[in-house]
This record gives structure tokens, C-alpha cells and sequence, in this order.
């Protein structure tokens, strides 16, 4: 125990008053069922039954940084009529309390029973004991598998103390409490926090599973769960979907002329005009594989379907002017019967594009369903 060569204390064999016993295991049973938002009024309620317990003035739990350059005070309950000084001692360096930090490392407490009586090399802390007013004071440490992690403290402003074992036990039956708290509440904000980010990381990876990773576009994976889900919605809309292929034309005569690097950049420009010509709601802009794409429009029939196919043929000129590109697109537009499958949706709009390319590329082609 770090005493004030002074004044020692000295220490009664008063046993813990029964009524505070008994509101400290309720309080304790509070802390130990608290959720955190509810933890800090809990906190605070310790140290008021601490504080009224032989008429304390000043209550309070202070945290140290990771790096033990400062410290805070995170909790506070003051006596009516003395001033609360939490807002003040945030971040206050540790350096300016040396052995007031040093005591509390070596020996896991402060007892300070006349804070005139401090000795010399209490320095800082002394001089801040008298800024206060506090004429007595005592704090214990708070440890977290065996590191000093902050203290829960007392002051006295009208009157010195003669601070003895029971008051000592009190308090660190207080401090042991909190740390609990305190270790339960950063253990399960650490387990929200990795929940969260394991949660992320499988939405990432899902996302990736359906990604297509040169133009962003969902893969061909995707698109089979796309179409089977709006083959069905359609069917139960009992309203048309639209389904376009659309093929570049030559396309291994670019990645043979101009390599394959420019091949990849043609294949997200084109990407790219799909997706902006294709933004409605509900409409999916895949790449099915190669140099195919393909999209779904909900509730879009044939003439519409049409209409977006042939300015299709001309933005996507626009968009890969320095190539040339061209494209063929191959359109069907039905509503889905019950037993319409996405295997025969796809060979049907498939039939469709390489009617396209036979009539000479650069054009769409329309198959009705039947
Ligand atoms: N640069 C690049 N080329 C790809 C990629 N995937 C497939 N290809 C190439 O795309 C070309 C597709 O060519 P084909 O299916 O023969 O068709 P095409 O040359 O476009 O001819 P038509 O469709 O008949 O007009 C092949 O040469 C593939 O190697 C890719 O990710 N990047």
C-alpha cells in the first residue's frame, strides 16, 4: 500500500456495513445483466453507492490509453454542492503526475489521507490535489488480465481521511465490478465488430461468386439465377420478358489485330454502354462468357424490346468509335409458361443472335416463342 510517509493511516477492523454489501451485490447483478447502453447509468450508480457510503464527495473511474501517456475520466459522481471536474480531465497527460502513476503501478493504490502532507516528489499530483481543493483522496486499480488499465478513486474536499482496510476492500469490490463491466462490453463490441466484418466479407464473396471481374457485370452464374427467378415472376405477372443476346461482331479478329489487352477494353466498353442503355429497374445487364452478353428486360414486350435493340446498335458504335465495334443482337419476347426452363429461354435468344449474324452482322433478330 502507498502511504504518505506523514501520515499513516490507521486501519480499523470495521466490517463492511451490511447495507452496503447489500447494494453492491444488487448493483453487481445490474452491471452483470446490463446491456451496454444501459451499463453506463449502472457504472455511474456504483460509484454513488460508493459515494454515499461514509460520505465521499467526489466518486470517479479514470481509464488510461493504451500507451499510458494520458489518462481520462470516464465516470463521475459528485456530493451535492462540489463541483464535477470530468469534462476538464480528458486526456490529461501522465506525465505531469508522475508518482501518482508510478504508486499506482507499483502498488495497485493511492491512499492519501492529507493532501498536505503529501511529500515533495508528489509534485504535480499534489499541486493538483490543492487546485481542487481535495484535502483527501484515495483510488485503486483497475486490472484487465493483469494489466493496470485505470483506477476508480475518492476525494474528500472538506476534510481529511485516516482511510482504513475496509474502505480500501470497498473500493476495489467497486473497481473489480466495473472492470468486469468493462472487459464484458469491449469483449462484445470486438465480437460485433468481427461479426460485421465477417458478415461484409461473405456478402463481398457472394457478390464476387455472381461477378464477372473484367467488366463488373454480373457472370453467367448470376444471370442463371436472374432468369430463373424472372421467368417465374413473369409467369406469375402473366406479363412479357424481354430477353436480349447481344454478340460482338469479329471479335477474335480484334483480339488478333490490336492484342488482347485492347480485346478486354472493347469488352468493357461495351460493358459499359449495356449498363447505361439497360438501367431500369429490374432489368439485368450480364455477360454471359466470351464476347456475349446478355439482358433481361421485365415487363417489356416485343416492339419496345426492338426499339432499345437498334439504338443499341448505334451507342455502341458511338462508345468504341476507335475500334469499330459492331454487334449482333438477338431478341425473343414471351411470357413464361409454367414449365419454361432458363436452358431454353437461353437456346432460343442464342438461335436469334446467329440469325443475326447470317443477315450480316451489325443488325437484330427478332424469334417469336412459339
Ligand atoms: N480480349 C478478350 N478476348 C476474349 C475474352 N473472352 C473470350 N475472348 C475471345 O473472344 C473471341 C470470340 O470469338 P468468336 O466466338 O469466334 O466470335 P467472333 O470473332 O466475334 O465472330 P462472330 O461472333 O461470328 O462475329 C475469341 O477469340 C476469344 O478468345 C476476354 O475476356 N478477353
Amino acid at each position: 500500500m502507498t502511504q504518505n510517509p506523514d501520515a499513516t493511516p490507521s486501519y480499523s477492523s470495521r466490517e463492511t456495513s451490511e447495507s452496503f454489501a447489500y447494494l453492491i451485490s444488487e448493483l453487481s447483478t445490474n452491471l452483470i445483466n446490463a446491456a451496454p447502453e444501459e451499463a453506463e447509468v449502472h457504472i455511474e450508480k456504483a460509484l454513488a453507492a460508493l459515494g454515499c457510503n461514509d460520505r465521499k464527495d467526489r466518486c470517479y473511474v479514470f481509464l488510461f490509453d493504451d500507451s499510458y501517456k494520458q489518462m481520462s475520466n470516464t465516470h463521475e459522481w459528485v456530493n451535492r454542492g462540489i463541483t464535477a471536474h470530468k469534462e476538464e480531465l480528458q486526456n490529461v497527460p501522465l506525465e505531469a503526475m508522475p508518482w501518482f502513476f508510478a504508486s499506482m503501478r507499483a502498488d495497485g493504490q493511492v491512499v492519501v489521507p492529507s493532501s498536505q502532507n503529501l511529500p515533495d516528489v508528489a509534485g504535480g499530483f499534489k499541486d493538483e490535489l490543492l487546485r481542487e481543493s481535495i484535502q483527501s483522496m484515495m483510488a485503486v486499480g483497475m486490472y484487465l488480465e493483469g494489466r493496470l488499465i485505470g483506477f476508480v478513486g475518492c476525494d474528500l474536499v472538506q476534510r481529511a481521511c485516516d482511510w482504513n482496510e475496509q474502505d480500501v476492500r470497498q473500493m476495489q469490490l467497486v473497481a473489480d465490478m466495473i472492470t468486469n463491466t468493462i472487459a464484458r462490453h469491449r469483449t462484445e463490441a470486438k465480437l460485433h465488430e468481427l461479426q460485421a466484418e465477417l458478415r461484409s466479407a461473405n456478402e463481398r464473396l457472394a457478390q464476387l461468386a455472381n461477378e464477372d471481374s473484367l467488366t463488373g457485370l454480373i457472370n453467367r452464374r448470376g444471370l442463371d439465377l436472374a432468369l430463373a427467378t424472372e421467368l417465374r415472376r413473369m409467369q406469375r405477372k402473366q406479363e412479357q420478358l424481354s430477353v436480349l443476346m447481344v454478340d460482338i461482331d469479329h471479335f477474335k479478329e480484334l483480339n488478333d489485330r490490336q492484342g488482347h489487352l485492347a480485346g478486354d477494353v472493347a469488352l468493357q466498353c461495351v460493358a459499359t454502354e449495356l449498363s447505361r442503355a439497360f438501367k431500369r429497374s429490374g432489368e439485368v445487364v450480364a455477360r454471359y462468357g466470351g464476347d456475349e452478353f446478355l439482358i433481361l428486360s421485365p415487363s417489356m414486350n416485343a416492339e419496345e424490346a426492338e426499339q432499345r435493340a437498334a439504338a443499341l446498335l448505334g451507342s455502341v458504335r458511338c462508345c468504341t468509335k476507335a475500334s469499330e465495334i459492331t454487334v449482333s443482337i438477338g431478341i425473343i419476347s414471351f411470357i413464361p409458361g409454367i414449365d419454361t426452363t432458363p436452358e431454353e429461354a437461353i437456346r432460343r435468344v442464342d438461335k436469334a443472335v446467329y440469325q443475326a449474324k447470317n443477315n450480316g452482322r451489325n443488325c437484330f433478330v427478332r424469334r417469336s416463342y412459339e
